[in-house]
This record gives C-alpha cells, structure tokens and sequence, in this order.
C-alpha cells in the first residue's frame, strides 16, 4: 500500500507527510472490515487507489486549506478522513447515520491522534437542524442520487462555500435531472471536473456546486419526503 500511496501523490503533486497514518488506517480498515462491514474492496492496492488516492485527488481540483468540511455519508471515512491526514489544516466533521461505523471512525481517529475530527452519528437532513449553513466546503461520494443528495448537503453549506459531489463520469443526466434542486435549495454548478486516479485507468468525476444564496428554510425535509418526491 505505501508504494502505491507513495507513486500516487507524488503523481498528484500532494505532499507524502501522511503515507504512515493512511498506512495504518488502511490496516484498521482492512483488519475491522473482517467483523463488519465497511468496504467492499479487501485489497491493500485497491484501497490505497480507491478509496485513499480517489478521495486525496480532490485536493487537486478545490482549495481545503483551513476550511471547515463535513463528509455527508462518510461510511468508513471516505473522502473525508484521508483529506484531513493530508490536508491538516482541514477542520473535519465526519457524519454518517450508522452508529458502527461512526465508532469505526472515532477509534481510527483516537488511533491516529486526530483528536479535532467530529465524528457524528446523525442523519446529514436533521444535522442541518442545528448545523444549517456553518461549513465551507460539503463533500460526499456514493450516498445518492443528485437531486436527492443536493437536498442533504447543501442546507449545511455557508453561502459562499461549496458542495463537492464525487460522481461517476456517466453522470450527465444525473446532473441534468439536478438543475431545479440545485436552484431550489441557492446553489449554482460552478464546474464539473473529470479525473483519472493515479496509476489505474479509473477515470472519475467532481461536481462543484457553489452555494449561491441562503437555502430556503423549508429545506431540508424529512428523509421520506425528499426520498418520495425528490425535487
Ligand atoms: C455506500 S456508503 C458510502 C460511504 C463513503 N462515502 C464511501 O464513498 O466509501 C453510503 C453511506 O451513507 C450513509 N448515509 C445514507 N444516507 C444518509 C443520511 N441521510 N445521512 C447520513 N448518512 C447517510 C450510510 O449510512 C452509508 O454509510
């Protein structure tokens, strides 16, 4: 895993003061994904290219420096962790609504002596409740559709910031379907940014969404009406 990490970054331009703690979150990941599930890839090359090096390409493509993000949907981290080990200055909330992976995410956290990430059991549309608009910079990858994940993330965002959405790069009607949510709740799709994760073939997608107004204060609704009639 470290070659891999170590060619990887390099290749990125990112600097390689993190490769011994993704080293060692790798082997957590691996070691505790036998007695729970947290990832589907078991790997260390794989994890090291997509998971560490897909969520690390996104300090290419957006300034983190000192920014306050929350990774909506985290799972076992992802993007989120791996950009705070490379990017330290990154004030990190991890949020996710399965409470196991959430004590995943602390114990690695205590393991590593991240003792400033926020590990947060919640579901990102009642977060907002008390978290509405106080973050830079959302990210998330693989949680859900567009128009449906616009509706979790961008209540969260500060007018000004940005939502960063990890995406395929089939996802063209994907981001055709989210025009009116990305309206509806002041955002504006700033750029779409196509990427090939170092040393694969994997060609993967950044959506920027910048968040142009303050969002609507009906927004978020409860899971079961975003779900059922997405806007
Ligand atoms: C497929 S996993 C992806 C995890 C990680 N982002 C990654 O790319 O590896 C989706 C995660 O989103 C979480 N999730 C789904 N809906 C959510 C919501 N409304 N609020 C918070 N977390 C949610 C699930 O619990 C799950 O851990």
């Amino acid at each position: 895993m470290e070659q891999y990490l170590q060619s990887g970054l390099a290749a990125m331009g990112l600097p390689a003061d993190g490769i011994p703690a993704l080293c060692r979150y790798g082997e957590l990941l691996l070691e505790t994904n036998k007695v729970m599930n947290l990832t589907a890839i078991t790997e260390p090359r794989d994890v090291a290219a997509l998971h560490f090096l897909d969520s690390a390409a996104l300090l290419t493509l957006e300034d983190f420096h000192g920014k306050s993000v929350v990774d909506v949907g985290t799972g076992a981290g992802f993007p989120g962790l791996p950009l705070r080990i490379l990017e330290p200055t990154i004030r990190l909330t991890l949020l996710d609504s399965l409470g196991k992976r959430v004590q995943f995410l602390e114990s690695v956290c205590r393991e590593l002596g991240l003792t400033d990430v926020s590990c947060i059991h919640s579901r990102a549309e009642e977060f907002a409740g008390a978290h509405r608009e106080s973050y830079d910079l959302a990210v998330s990858r693989a949680v859900a559709a567009l128009p449906v994940l616009c509706e979790l993330c961008l209540p969260l965002v500060r007018p000004g910031g940005k939502f960063l959405a990890m995406k395929s790069v089939e996802s063209d009607q994907e981001l055709a379907s989210a025009g009116h949510a990305i309206a509806t709740l002041g955002g504006a799709v700033a750029a779409v940014r196509d990427y090939v994760i170092p040393g694969t073939q994997v060609r993967h997608r950044l959506i920027i969404v910048e968040k142009a107004k303050k969002t609507p204060e009906k927004y978020p609704r409860m899971f079961a009406k975003i779900k059922k009639n997405p806007l």
